[in-house]
């Protein structure tokens, strides 16, 4: 393989059993290949620089690395970084889809000197697959079980020094046994609205579409945080102003696309605000137990918790109690309500 581009390429397609969701080349070509062209996480970035330059010195792998942060802020892509930077292979696999053993231990005996392997979703891992990591950090090696029964026998395999990876939406998630075995624990933070305006001119820069800076503003606005949701939204504007034959997106046509979509002002949806509402309106503010919220809303608690809570919590709609999850008084004035009397947070904030 000549080239970077190549190599990932060739990575994706030999890794697609173990990739459940095949990188499209559009998502490719928006990645960012390097640290310099990583927008944000400037922390991150730093500490990563330096252990990068200090592997590099020693002629060594770098240490495990735990990506945590809610979907979409770009661990995946991040990840690909992190290995490109190295100038190493990256294999890309998930939690949920190795689900035996001997899933993960073809994938680890497969791992050529500082190759670089990727496990999404880490916390979803089978425990007895993921008592076969254990030793694949530490020692780089791994005891594999053959045949069953009394004849059964477990071989030591040696295993290439490598980087593991992991993405999670939490790191508390995470077993502690497993937690400790990383060198680096990265906790990523949502983007400002400045560091998205950049990804997205960036990103309209790549996809060759013009975008007035207000525009690009304003969708930044709307995007949580969240770089995947920046990229979206640029989609979907781009397709308007391309069926109106507009030489360049302008505030209007971002306007009309998120009254389409039913985005508001503070990026919030439809399903952030029935669920401000369920808590405001059934729940008399709260507090209220993520089981019952997730049952009123019809969606699983992971859901919940992982990607509609933590933006509504760090924009200040929601709060998150002792005794379960409380409306702010952002969440009052959002919709207009007054808050009824009664003592509704009479000692449960716990912010
Ligand atoms: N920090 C960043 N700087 C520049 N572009 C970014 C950054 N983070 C994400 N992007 C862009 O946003 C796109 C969408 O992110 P994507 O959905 O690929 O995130 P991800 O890496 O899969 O996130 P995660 O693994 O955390 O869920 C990327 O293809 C990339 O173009």
């Amino acid at each position: 393989m000549d080239t970077k581009k190549e190599r990932f390429e060739f990575q994706e397609d030999v890794e697609r059993i173990v990739s459940p969701e095949r990188t499209t080349f559009d998502t490719y070509l928006l990645r960012p290949k390097f640290l310099d062209e990583y927008i944000g996480q400037e922390n991150i970035k730093e500490r990563l620089r330096l252990a990068i330059k200090a592997a590099k010195m020693r002629g060594e792998q770098l240490d495990h690395i735990l990506l945590a942060g809610p979907p979409g802020l770009g661990k995946t892509t991040l990840a690909g970084v992190i290995a490109n930077e190295m100038n190493a292979n990256i294999h890309i696999t998930s939690g949920p889809v190795l689900e035996k053993q001997g899933d993960l231990a073809a994938i680890l005996t497969n791992l050529e000197r500082g190759d670089v392997l990727f496990i999404d979703e880490i916390h979803r891992m089978n425990r007895n697959v993921e008592e076969i990591l254990y030793s694949a950090m530490e020692d780089f090696q791994i005891d594999i079980m053959i045949g069953k029964g009394p004849a059964a026998r477990s071989i030591r395999v040696e295993l290439q020094p490598f980087t593991l990876i992991g993405a999670t939406t939490r790191s508390g998630l995470l077993t502690s046994p497993l937690r400790n075995r990383f060198g680096m624990i990265l906790e990523m933070s949502f983007y400002t609205e400045e560091e998205l305006k950049l990804i997205i001119q960036r990103a309209a820069d790549v996809l060759g579409t013009a975008i007035e800076e207000r525009a690009a503003q304003l969708i930044a606005k709307r995007s949580r945080g969240t770089p995947r949701i920046a990229i979206r939204l640029l989609k979907r504007v781009r397709d308007l102003s391309t069926i109106k034959h507009q030489r360049i997106i302008d505030e209007a046509t971002v306007e009309e696309v998120m009254s389409l979509l039913g985005i508001d002002e503070y990026g919030l949806d439809e399903m952030d605000r029935r669920l401000l509402r369920i808590i405001v309106e059934v729940y008399n503010g709260g507090p209220v137990g993520l089981k019952a919220l997730a049952a009123s809303l019809g969606v699983t608690e992971d859901t919940i918790s992982e990607v509609y809570e933590p933006f509504l919590v760090q924009s200040g709609f929601i709060a998150r109690t002792a005794r379960g999850r409380v409306a702010t008084e952002k969440t009052y004035k959002y919709f207009g309500i007054q808050r009824g009397f009664g003592g509704l947070f009479d000692g449960v904030l716990d912010r």
